[in-house]
């Protein structure tokens, strides 16, 4: 760890976007301090704190702020639509503004706070080309050649949307693993199960890379958001129903925005001795 001493402890906030949950460390002013191994560690439930993601604030000289993303198995990920929605929430309470920017592997990304407080992030356009989801060889995005013909996108992140008659019905820790897992995934993918609950309305479930099951997914509602539009089922303004709590998707010209509820559940200390057997 960078720039900090173990006997100091750590300090950290604990935040969820629609039961999509997150650790968030804030080292702004300071080096960075996440790595692989603290990611793991304070990923598992039982022995650390616990989340589907670790998100570590870090300063920006094009941007408010910039943001890294972690799994809980230690991974990194490119994108994390529901961790960019709190963290933004919290920085915008700190500037006492309605709008920020923000740097993540994406690139520059614009959040905003709605007058009915939910906050909306433009994750930037998806990524249709195999090259850039991405997958291992030339294919059809849109149909793969995979059980049920899914769909790939890329969000920042791979994402494989499997339209099914009843997501409810699907045993999502069987399913999940294998497409995960996939050889067409060479960075391996976040799967995603949706089913049609009227026009512009959709039910998903999904598994995560590197997290398994989650109550939401930001990235995965907008891959699935565009998914279902390039498919003919819903238009670019989408209501998903996800099993933490609804997102909205609106993919517009400058790109895709994902809306829902943050929050800031509380903050809490790593101690010293914790940090020091992990080094
Ligand atoms: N929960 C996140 C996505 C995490 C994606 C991560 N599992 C990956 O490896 O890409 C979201 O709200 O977008």
């Amino acid at each position: 760890m960078m720039d900090m001493r173990a006997s100091d402890g750590l300090g950290f906030m604990k935040m969820h976007g629609a039961g999509n949950d997150f650790v968030v460390i804030d080292s702004r002013g300071r080096g960075a301090v996440t790595t692989a191994a603290l990611a793991r560690a304070l990923g598992d439930r039982n022995r650390g704190v616990g989340f589907d993601q670790l998100a570590e604030i870090r300063d920006s000289a094009e941007a408010d702020f910039a943001l890294d993303f972690w799994n809980a198995d230690g991974s990194r990920a490119g994108a994390c639509g529901n961790a960019t929605r709190c963290v933004c929430d919290h920085v915008m309470r700190g500037l006492g503004r309605d709008a920020v920017t923000l740097v993540t592997a994406r690139g520059l990304l614009r959040a905003v706070r709605r007058a009915d407080g939910l906050v909306s992030v433009n994750m930037g356009q998806p990524q249709l080309d195999w090259r850039e989801v991405p997958l291992a060889q030339e294919v059809d995005t849109l149909r793969l050649p995979l059980a049920g013909e899914p769909v790939a996108v890329g969000m920042g992140n791979p994402h494989c949307i499997r339209f099914v008659p009843d997501a409810e019905a699907v045993a999502l820790a069987a399913e999940g693993p294998g497409m995960e897992h996939d050889p067409l995934f060479p960075e391996r993918t976040n799967v995603e199960f949706a089913s049609q609950t009227g026009p512009d309305r959709l039910r998903l479930r999904v598994w995560e890379r590197g997290a398994g099951i989650t109550l939401a997914c930001g990235s995965g509602a907008c891959a699935t958001a565009v998914a279902a539009n390039l498919r003919g089922l819903t238009g670019r303004q989408v209501v998903l129903e996800m099993d933490g709590g609804v997102l909205e998707v609106d993919w517009r010209e400058d790109g895709v925005w994902l809306t829902g509820p943050v929050a800031h559940v509380f903050d809490g200390w790593l101690s010293p001795a914790y940090l020091e057997a992990l080094a």
